[in-house]
């Protein structure tokens, strides 16, 4: 695994950009992101670089503990954010909150 680089369904790159959506939740995969440092984000579906992202913060979370505050920094509301996980992570209670801050875009 290469913790300098991030992938990002596409169909969430302007909220990203944008300041909107400033967390992602993942498995225990992707749990290895260092606070402090940056990575080069690209698009999943055909590895497009488009931003980079300052990681903040690694936190565990269970996936029956996700509330509105997750669904807000998603920019979902919490049944939105539930079904994105599920579809993605079907099954899986042990995820991890991954926050970041924009630092340059394209
Ligand atoms: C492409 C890839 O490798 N994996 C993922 C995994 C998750 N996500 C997004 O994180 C949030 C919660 O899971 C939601 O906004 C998801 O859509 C993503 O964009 N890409």
């Amino acid at each position: 695994m290469d913790w300098s680089k991030m992938t990002f369904f596409e169909r969430f790159e302007a909220d990203i950009l944008s300041g909107k959506k400033t967390i992602t939740i993942r498995d225990e995969a992707e749990k290895g992101y260092v606070p402090g440092s940056v990575v080069q984000v690209s698009t999943y579906e055909d590895d497009r670089w488009f931003c980079e992202l300052k990681i903040l913060s690694v936190t565990p979370i269970k996936f029956s503990e996700l509330t509105e505050f997750h669904a807000e920094q998603e920019n979902m509301t919490l049944p939105q954010l539930k079904d994105v996980i599920q579809e993605i992570y079907p099954g899986i209670e042990s995820l991890y909150v991954i926050q970041y801050q924009l630092v340059s875009d394209h």
